[in-house]
C-alpha cells in the first residue's frame, strides 16, 4: 500500500532501550534493559522514489544510509516477509546507544525496525495481530538475551523450545543500581563469539549453573548476593584477550567485593551495586582510568515504546504509550 492521494503521511516514533546481556553467568539467556535510548521514527515519503535515512548521535559518521542500514534493512525484510506493501520511507534515528560496546545496539536496531514496522503497518490498515516481535527479532539477531529485555523491559530469561524462543520476565530488585565503564574501544559481537570454545569442562558447566540460578535470586530478591551471583565460567575468560583492560577492571572490582561483569560480548563493563560505585571504579581502573567513561544507567522497566512525538535529548517517559507486542 502506498500513501493514498490526499491522505496525510503517517509518522511513528519509538524509543528503544539498550540492554546488557549475560549478567555474568547468564550467557545467551539473561539480560536487562537499561535507560539509554535510541529515538527512532518512521514516516511516509510521498515526495520521494526511494527510502531515506537520517542519523544523528552515535554512528552518525559510520553507519550506512542505504538498505544495509540495520534498521532500514530489517524493516524492508519484515514488510516483505509479512506481505505488507509500503511505499518510500524516511527513517530518522537519534542514537544514544554506543555500537560495538556490548550494550545490545544491534538488538535495539532490529527491535526498532520491528516495533516501528508493526505500528506503521497497523496504521496503514494491515492486520498485525499474529506478528510476534520477540520471535522474529530473536531469530534475526540471534540474541534473545538482548531482544527480550529490549522489547519487554526489566530482566528476562530466555530459552529455545523446539525452535521457538520463550522467555520469562523478571522484575529486578528496586535497590539495584547499574553503572557502566565504557572503554574507548569497540568489539564486534561476531568476533567475540569466535573466541568461545565449542565444548567446556563439565565442572565449569556445573559451577556456572549454580551461579546462574543464584543470579535469579540475587537480581530479584537478595542483592547482597550479587557478587557471587555474577561470576561466570562460560565466556569472559575465553574472551579476555579481546578486552584486556575491561577484563582487568572486572577482576579488580570483584577483588574489592563489587559485582562486575563484562556487558554482553563486551568490551563495556557493567557494575551492579546498591550504592554509588563511581569512586571504586575509578580507583580499580588505576592506570586504565582514562580508557573508560564511567556513567550510571537506570534500569528500564518498560522496554521499547511507541511514543506520541519525537523526544528532546533526554527521553523522560512522559509521552510514552503502551506498546501492543
Ligand atoms: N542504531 C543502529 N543503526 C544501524 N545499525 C546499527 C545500529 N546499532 C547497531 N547497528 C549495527 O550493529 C553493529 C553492532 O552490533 P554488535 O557487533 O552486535 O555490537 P553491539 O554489542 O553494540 O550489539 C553495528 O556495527 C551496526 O552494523
Ligand atoms: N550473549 C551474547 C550477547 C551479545 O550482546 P551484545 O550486546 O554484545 O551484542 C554474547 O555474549 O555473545
Amino acid at each position: 500500500m502506498t500513501v493514498e492521494q490526499g491522505r496525510m503521511p503517517i509518522t511513528v516514533h519509538a524509543e528503544i532501550p539498550a540492554t546488557t546481556a549475560n549478567l555474568g553467568p547468564g550467557f545467551d539467556c539473561m539480560g536487562l534493559a537499561l535507560g539509554i535510548y535510541d529515538s527512532v521514527s518512521l514516516s511516509d515519503r510521498p515526495d520521494g522514489d526511494t527510502d531515506a535515512v537520517e542519523i544523528t548521535g552515535a554512528g552518525a559518521d559510520t553507519l550506512p544510509r542505504d538498505r544495509t542500514h540495520l534498521v532500514l534493512g530489517t524493516l524492508r525484510d519484515f514488510f516483505e516477509a509479512q506481505g505488507f506493501e509500503i511505499g518510500p520511507l524516511v527513517l530518522r534515528s537519534h542514537n544514544r546507544i554506543p555500537q560495538g560496546q556490548g550494550l545490545g545496539s544491534s538488538a535495539s536496531a532490529i527491535t526498532a525496525a520491528l516495533v516501528l514496522g508493526k505500528e506503521f503497518a497497523r496504521r496503514h490498515g494491515h492486520d498485525v495481530s499474529d506478528v510476534d516481535l520477540f520471535q522474529i527479532g530473536s531469530d534475526i539477531d540471534g540474541h534473545p538475551d538482548n531482544v527480550g529485555p529490549c522489547i519487554f523491559g526489566g530482566m528476562t530469561v530466555s530459552w529455545d523450545e523446539g525452535g521457538c524462543w520463550e522467555r520469562a520476565h523478571l522484575v529486578p530488585h528496586p535497590s539495584i543500581r547499574a553503572t557502566l565503564a565504557i572503554p574507548h574501544a569497540v568489539l564486534s559481537t561476531k568476533v567475540a563469539r569466535g573466541l568461545i570454545p565449542d565444548v567446556v569442562p563439565h565442572h565449569d558447566a556445573v559451577r556456572n549453573s549454580a551461579r546462574a540460578a543464584l543470579a535469579i535470586h540475587a537480581f530479584t530478591t537478595e542483592p547482597a548476593l550479587l557478587l557471587p551471583a555474577t561470576r561466570d565460567f562460560l565466556h569472559q575468560d575465553y574472551r579476555a584477550s579481546a578486552y584486556p583492560q575491561s577484563y582487568r577492571l572486572v577482576q579488580r572490582l570483584r577483588e574489592r567485593g563489587i559485582a562486575a561483569a563484562i556487558s554482553g560480548a563486551g568490551p563495556a563493563v557493567i557494575v551492579f551495586t546498591t550504592d554509588d560505585p563511581s569512586e571504586a571504579i575509578t580507583d580499580a581502573a588505576a592506570d586504565d582510568r582514562e580508557f573508560f567513561d564511567i556513567t550510571a544507567a537506570a534500569i528500564d522497566t518498560t522496554g521499547a515504546q511507541i511514543v506520541a512525538k519525537e523526544t528532546s535529548d533526554t527521553p523522560n517517559g512522559n509521552n510514552r504509550a503502551p506498546l501492543e507486542r
